[in-house]
C-alpha cells in the first residue's frame, strides 16, 4: 500500500503561531484537493509533503516509511512535484527539459536509451507539445510552460503527483485534459494531491478535499462531505451560491 500520511503534521507556516495537526491518510487511487484563500499554506503543506521543506512537528511517511529515511533518488522515482512558479534561467528545449523527467531512473554517466526518449515524447504528445519539442522553454507562453512541467512530470512516472495548481495558466481545453490526465493516473493506482483555486475543478475531480484556513484551523474528508456551504463561505470569506449543473454542485461568488 503505497499510502502517503501525515502523522501530527504541523506545517511551518512563518509568523503563523498555531494550527491543526494534520494526520491525513491518502491513498493510492484518491484524488486530493488542498482548498484555501491566498497564503493558507497550501503551497507549504505541498512542499513538506515532497520533503523540500521540513514541518514544524511531526512527519510524512511514505509507503510505511518516514519520508526522512528515504534516499532522495529513490524518492525522485516515487513523487513528482509540479510547482507553482516555473524556474526557466537554464537554456533547454521543451525536448530536453521532459527528458529531466528520465534522471531519477539512471546513473549519473548513463545516457538517455530510446525508451527513455519515446516516454518524454508521449508525454510530450498527451500535452500537445510535439510541435514545440525544439524550442526553447523561456519563449513559450505561460499555459505552454505550464504543459512542459507537467509533461515532465509525466515523463518521470512517479507514483505520487504533488501539483501545485495545476490548472494555472491553461485554457479550458487544456484544464480538463490536465484533470482527466490526473483522474487517469489516480485510476492507474497512483496517487494525487493538488492544490486548487477553483471549487468547481475540486469538486468535479476530486475524491477527497483538505480545507486550509488561514488561522492554520483544517478539516478534510471525502468530496462528498466537504462541499458545505457554509464551510466554504467561511473559507473563503466569501458569500457563494450553490447550484446543480449536471448534478454536479457548482459554486458561484455572491456580489
Ligand atoms: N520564505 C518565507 N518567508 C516568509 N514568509 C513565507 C515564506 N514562505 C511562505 N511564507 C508565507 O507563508 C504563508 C503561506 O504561504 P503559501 O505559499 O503556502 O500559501 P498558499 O496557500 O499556497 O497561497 P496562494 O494561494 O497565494 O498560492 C504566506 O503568508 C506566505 O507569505
Amino acid at each position: 500500500m503505497a499510502s502517503l500520511e501525515t502523522h501530527e503534521l504541523l506545517i511551518d507556516v512563518p509568523g503563523r503561531a498555531a494550527g491543526r495537526c494534520l494526520d491525513l491518510q491518502m491513498k493510492p487511487g484518491e484524488r486530493w484537493g488542498v482548498l484555501g484563500p491566498n497564503g493558507a499554506g497550501k503551497t507549504t503543506l505541498l512542499h513538506t509533503l515532497a520533503g523540500l521543506r521540513p514541518a514544524r512537528a511531526g512527519e510524512v511517511w511514505l509507503d510505511q516509511r518516514a519520508l526522512a529515511r528515504w534516499r532522495r533518488r529513490e524518492l525522485a522515482r516515487w513523487l513528482g512535484v509540479v510547482f507553482q512558479e516555473h524556474h526557466d534561467d537554464f537554456p533547454a528545449t521543451v525536448m530536453e527539459t521532459a527528458m529531466i523527467g528520465r534522471h531519477p531512473y539512471l546513473s549519473p554517466w548513463q545516457r538517455e536509451s530510446g525508451e527513455d526518449l519515446a516516454i518524454a515524447r508521449e508525454a510530450l504528445r498527451r500535452f500537445d507539445l510535439d510541435h514545440l519539442a525544439s524550442r526553447l522553454v523561456s519563449t513559450l507562453s505561460g499555459g505552454e510552460r505550464q504543459r512542459v512541467s507537467l509533461a515532465t512530470v509525466l515523463t518521470q512516472a512517479p507514483r505520487w503527483w504533488l501539483v501545485d495548481e495545476p490548472t494555472n495558466h491553461l485554457d479550458l481545453h487544456h484544464q480538463v485534459a490536465i484533470m482527466s490526465l490526473l483522474e487517469e493516473q489516480a485510476s492507474a493506482g497512483c496517487g494525487v494531491v493538488m492544490c486548487l483555486h477553483d471549487l468547481n475543478l475540486a469538486a468535479r475531480w476530486c475524491s477527497h478535499l483538505l480545507l486550509l484556513y488561514p488561522d492554520g484551523e483544517a478539516c478534510w474528508g471525502p468530496v462528498e462531505e466537504m462541499l458545505e456551504l457554509t464551510a466554504l463561505e467561511r473559507l473563503y470569506d466569501q458569500p457563494l451560491t450553490r447550484v446543480e449543473v449536471e448534478g454536479a454542485p457548482v459554486f458561484v461568488p455572491r456580489r
